[in-house]
């Protein structure tokens, strides 16, 4: 059985949507990514897995359970780690995990073990009597994590954990956060690409409200790397005679001086057809790196970045 399967959800604010027709399925532990700029819906897809939120059309099941019709049963499987940590600064580190472990509905007799453990795997037990205001920012997300895996769930979701940490704050808490996910799902939102590429086995990139991509790592650096190029010539040669060229591993003809090279390696090979048609008067006219969408993608990413 599938730890979240999503199943065309859809949200709209007032008058507009903020996601559409979102599907998905996980059913295996470890870091998924939820990869988009800001504004492109991951909030929102977050807050309605986890009960925050109820969607306009579809359906969420975690652990088969579907959270709009059993919502009690299916929180059971959720943690949750909103993007403001939703602690109490006013509260020591044990006042808080106490009454989460209550929220969370665990038995009386086994709140304080829960606790401990939380605060165990989380290391902040050194912290225990301290008030959460006297934290600092890293410290603060550690029990916002505790917060969220006390009731040991299945299904861990994070809304941009590493948000404003500094760099130590930031590899502690992806440190922490793969361990998490050593006996878990985390599903973790992020608008920086290189943090979904250091925790993630799967990404979903989502953009605009719409899933654009959705598969394992492996397949996320290959889909992100251009690999062809289109090129026009005015007195193109045979496409065995472009073959020869080191790096093209294919040779697709649109017409006939329209030509799409296919390639591995560097994006150097660009300049090694200029050089190689200039050499033998094949006249080239055109020459550009086929990456189509994604370059939009990344021109969003990189200013949400910004
Ligand atoms: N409460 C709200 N009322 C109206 N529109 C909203 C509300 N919350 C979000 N939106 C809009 O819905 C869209 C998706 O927002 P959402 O917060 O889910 O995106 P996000 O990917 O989490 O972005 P961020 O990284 O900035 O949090 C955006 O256009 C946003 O402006």
């Amino acid at each position: 059985m599938s730890k979240l399967k999503i199943e065309k959800l859809s949200h709209k604010y007032s008058n507009s949507w903020a996601i559409r027709d979102i599907n998905l399925e996980i059913d295996k532990a470890g870091v998924v990514g939820l990869l988009g700029s800001n504004g492109a819906g991951k909030s929102t897809t977050m807050n309605i897995i986890c009960g925050a939120l109820n969607q306009t059309e579809g359906h969420v099941y975690v652990n088969g359970l579907d959270t709009r019709k059993q919502p009690e049963e299916a929180k059971m499987g959720i943690g949750f780690l909103p993007q403001a940590p939703p602690v109490y600064a006013d509260l020591t580190v044990d006042e808080y995990l106490t009454y989460a472990a209550e929220l969370r509905l665990i038995p009386g007799k086994k709140i304080k073990i829960a606790v401990e453990e939380a605060k165990e795997r989380c290391q902040i037990a050194h912290f225990s009597s301290r008030l959460i205001r006297n934290l600092s920012g890293g410290y603060r997300q550690r029990v916002g994590i505790a917060q969220a895996i006390i009731h040991k769930p299945q299904l861990v979701v994070m809304d941009e954990p590493t948000n404003g940490l500094d760099p130590n704050q930031l590899i502690e808490t992806r440190k922490l956060i793969r361990e998490i996910a050593r006996d878990c799902t985390v599903l973790l939102s992020s608008h920086v690409m290189s943090e979904i590429h250091l925790l993630c086995r799967e990404v979903i990139m989502i953009e605009n409200g719409r899933i654009v991509f959705s598969d394992t790592m492996d397949a996320f650096n290959n889909y992100m790397k251009p690999n062809a190029i289109l090129i026009k010539m005015e007195n193109p040669p045979s496409g065995e005679v472009l073959l020869k060229i080191k790096g093209i591993t294919r040779v697709e003809f649109l017409n006939d001086k329209q030509i799409r090279l296919y390639f591995e390696g560097s994006h150097e090979i660009a300049e090694t057809i200029i050089a190689t048609s200039v050499q033998n008067g094949w006249r080239l006219q055109e020459i550009n790196l086929e990456k189509g969408l994604l370059d939009d993608i990344f021109k969003q990413l990189s200013q949400s970045q910004q």
